[in-house]
């Protein structure tokens, strides 16, 4: 894991947080985009070498609706910088981490990602990301 890439957090309104974040963190969102797979509207905030990430849910299914139902807004995941993101994957596999997807899946932000079941990383939900230039 070379760094900490982004922190995901859910929010129920990205026109409502957008600002605030920006008021909070003194920048200007540089990117808003839809990862449509994930059921996701995200907001991302540059914070020195590392991310903020907003995520609004697009449709009932998403992730992060219920999540939202559940335990409303606030961090949702942690997401680590990988060189090799399929090598990683096997080996957290083989250490015993449960993946959440096979193999990695079309990311926001120029990334290629995969997920580990919280269940297994003392409860907080882990991305793996890697730069898609770099393949
Ligand atoms: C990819 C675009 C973007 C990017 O950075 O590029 C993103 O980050 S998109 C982010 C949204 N996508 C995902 O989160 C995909 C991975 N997540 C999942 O597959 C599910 O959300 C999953 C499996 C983590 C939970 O789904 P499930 O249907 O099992 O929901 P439950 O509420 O039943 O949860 C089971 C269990 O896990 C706990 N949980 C759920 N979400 C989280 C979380 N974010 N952090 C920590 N724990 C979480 C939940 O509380 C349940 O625990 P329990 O003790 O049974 O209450
Ligand atoms: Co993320």
């Amino acid at each position: 894991m070379k760094k900490v890439e982004h922190i995901g957090i859910a929010v129920n309104n990205l026109e409502v947080s957008i600002p605030l974040f920006e008021k909070l963190l003194n920048t200007t969102c540089y990117k808003t985009e839809t990862v449509a797979s994930e059921g996701v509207n995200t907001a991302f905030f540059q914070t020195g070498e590392t991310k903020i990430e907003l995520l609004e849910a697009t449709i009932a299914e998403s992730p992060i609706t219920k999540f939202l139902e559940k335990k409303g807004e606030g961090m949702h995941h942690i997401a680590f910088d990988v060189e090799d993101i399929e090598a990683e994957m096997k080996r957290l596999q083989s250490e015993g981490f449960v993946l959440l997807n096979e193999k990695p899946k079309q990311g926001a932000d120029n990334k290629l990602v995969c997920f580990l079941h919280p269940k297994g990383t003392n409860g907080v939900l882990i991305e793996l990301c890697q730069e898609r230039s770099s393949l």
